[in-house]
């Protein structure tokens, strides 16, 4: 008999706790510099009938027989370089998308698609319901402008959040906020609780531009993995007592965030701290986060929109609290988002930063997500710039269906770490496997700091060594066939990271709209939550069957059939073994006779009989 410990006595977290704060919703559903001529006046076909985006991709792209032939003649290439080099000179930005194979034919038969974008941007930025399967509109662009908010009570709400972030902030790292229990102190570090986009941004930006001693150090819990919790809880240790913990969370429903809630209050409990004393949200007004933070009386509160998606909160609160926590310059962050946004209205393709990426990403993978993109910045503080553009990139873009309800199953999918770590990794492959990717490089120009550098061999910098890797790189790619697009930043800085977040984010709405789908939703995600909330539901099942056999005199020890059948759920027994594999792993009070590892041998019963449960 293999006894294997653990369930109701030890486990009550699965029982429904009445300590519960919020539960789970239901599935809801300027360039200068070089004179560029401009295009001539578009031609305007609205609305864009696609027969479907993944045919018409493969009509402009694969048709073009000189797809894969790259300029390879020197001179060719480096006329290629200026006719198409892009500079934002307000933000010492620069974009190269000579090493894409684009031509002058391809351009051409993009730019009525790209003049419906353009328009349809501006429809969105005004106001328009650019999110229709929700009925919502699509405002993250207000964030950084106000004025541009279609009602004026939208422009109060996104000034006055603004103060009163800086404010909080401000009297946080001052101190004239203290924690509770340390009334001579300050607080000291935060722990920012919340997932997907309410917890990418902020790790982006922390990573990117938090100072070498931020006045509170940030940690993360993105997860609903104890032991990962355990680990963010242990590392701050006695610092629990000056540590502000942030709840993001849109919705303020995601059992992951949930959980990590419920897991930092019994930290706080077990350390005898008063959680609400410390504790900030961040979520739409009258959610169940909302409602549990009002009642419990928590330190502070800020909103979230329901026009704002979670992947493109990063400039709300979601984003712009935890980043003024750690002493970053979040109006800067602002302004180098709007003087993006700025840019990227232009509706001449080639003036427009955005729209060259989005042509570029067209060209590149057919359309049709046929290439992966591969983001490799060369700078270490921007090292998950790529996992951050994941989320963006591919919860927009991975749609099934298109705008008018054919099945196109778009994408586009992205992944990198940073150059020139990667070159040690994975660049043989994308130098000579499968073509299968185009590249992005991040390049930043600064080095370090003035004054700090040094030459390590005669005329060499360290930072030489990390612009040689990147050019070398991008030059042995394009020798072979591989296509890449250069991002060519001056500093890693609030208004730099700013410009980037907003390139990214206008490019993602154009490609969406060249190819006819709904950048602002994701249905998808809910399937999975949906099948998730099932196997938890079928878990309580499998314990109210188990608790009646072992109220029995004597035990009824159970195989996995007879479980099943008592769960009418005899499709479901590949899943209530794992369920009692899993539950035996942890101590559950669950005892199996058999071998755990041969199914069909196993009989299973409980620890002890629950006489409440069985009539509950
Ligand atoms: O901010 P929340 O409402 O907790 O949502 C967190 C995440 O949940 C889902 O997975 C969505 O697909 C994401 O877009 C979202 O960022």
């Amino acid at each position: 008999m293999a006894s294997l410990s653990g369930l109701y006595s030890s486990s009550p977290s699965l029982k429904p706790s009445k300590n519960l704060s919020f539960k789970a919703l239901p599935p809801a559903q300027s360039r200068d510099s070089f004179s560029f001529p401009h295009t001539s006046k578009p031609t305007i076909n609205l609305p864009l009938t696609l027969s479907s985006a993944r045919s018409l991709a493969r009509d402009i792209s694969h048709s073009d027989a000189k797809k894969k032939e790259l300029v390879k003649d020197p001179d060719a290439l480096w006329k290629r370089y200026l006719d198409w080099f892009y500079q934002q000179k307000d933000l010492g930005l620069y974009l190269d998308v000579s090493r894409v194979g684009f031509t002058d034919e391809f351009v051409a038969e993009m730019e009525p698609r790209f003049q419906a974008a353009f328009k349809a941007m501006e429809d969105l930025e005004k106001g328009s319901i650019a999110n229709p399967d929700e009925g919502r509109m699509v405002g993250h662009y207000w964030l950084r402008d106000s004025t541009l908010a279609p009602k004026p009570t939208l422009k109060t709400l996104i000034e006055n959040t603004l103060n009163s972030i800086c404010a909080f902030s401000d009297d946080i790292i001052s101190g004239k906020i203290k924690p509770p229990t340390s009334p001579e102190g300050r607080f000291t570090q935060i722990l920012s609780v919340g997932i997907g986009g309410s917890a990418l941004g902020p790790q982006f930006v922390a990573e990117a531009l938090a100072p070498d001693n931020p006045p509170l150090k940030i940690r993360f819990i993105d997860n609903t993995d104890p032991a990962g919790i355990d680990h963010q809880v242990a590392q701050l240790g006695a610092e629990l007592a000056t540590t502000l913990v942030i709840v993001i969370s849109k919705s303020g429903g995601t059992p992951e965030t949930r959980n990590g809630l419920l897991e930092v209050q019994k930290a706080f409990r077990d350390a005898g701290l008063n959680f609400s004393k410390q504790g900030v949200a961040i979520t739409q007004e009258n959610s169940l986060l909302d409602n549990t933070a009002r009642i419990e009386g928590w330190l502070a509160r800020f909103p979230m929109y329901d026009w704002v998606g979670g992947r493109t909160s990063i400039m709300s609160a979601v984003g712009l609290l935890p980043a003024a926590l750690q002493g970053i310059n979040i109006r800067e962050m602002l302004t180098g988002a709007k003087i993006m946004d700025e840019a990227t209205r232009t509706t001449s393709i080639k003036n427009n930063p955005a729209a060259l990426l989005a042509m570029c990403w067209y060209w590149a993978s057919d359309g049709v997500g046929s290439k992966d993109m591969v983001v490799l910045p060369y700078k270490d503080s921007l090292l998950l710039f790529s996992r951050y553009l994941q989320q963006l990139v591919m919860e927009s873009l991975g749609k099934e269906f298109d705008l008018d309800g054919n099945t196109v199953n778009q994408g586009l999918t992205v992944y990198g770490n940073k150059g020139s770590t990667d070159q040690h990794a994975y660049i043989q492959q994308l130098r000579e496997g499968v073509p299968n990717f185009f590249a992005t490089f991040i390049e930043v120009l600064r080095d370090r700091p003035p004054g700090h550098d040094w030459e390590l061999e005669p005329g060499v910098t360290c930072g030489d060594y990390l612009f040689g890797m990147l050019q070398g790189t991008r030059s042995a790619l394009y020798a072979n066939g591989r296509e890449s697009i250069s991002v060519t930043i001056e500093e890693v800085t609030p208004r730099s990271v700013g410009a980037l977040i907003a390139l990214y984010e206008r490019a993602v709405g154009l490609y969406a709209s060249i190819v006819n789908i709904n950048a602002y939703h994701q249905p998808g995600v809910e399937a999975g939550k949906k099948a998730a909330a099932e196997v938890l539901a079928l878990q309580k099942r499998v314990l109210s069957v188990l608790n009646e056999a072992t109220c029995k005199d004597p035990v009824e020890p159970l195989t996995l059939e007879e479980i099943a059948d008592r769960c009418h759920a005899p499709e479901e027994i590949e899943m209530i073994y794992k369920i009692i594999a899993h539950m035996s792993a942890n101590d559950r009070v669950l005892i199996a006779e058999g071998n755990c590892g041969s199914p069909r041998s196993i009989k299973v019963y409980l620890g002890e009989c629950n006489v409440d449960d069985l009539y509950a």
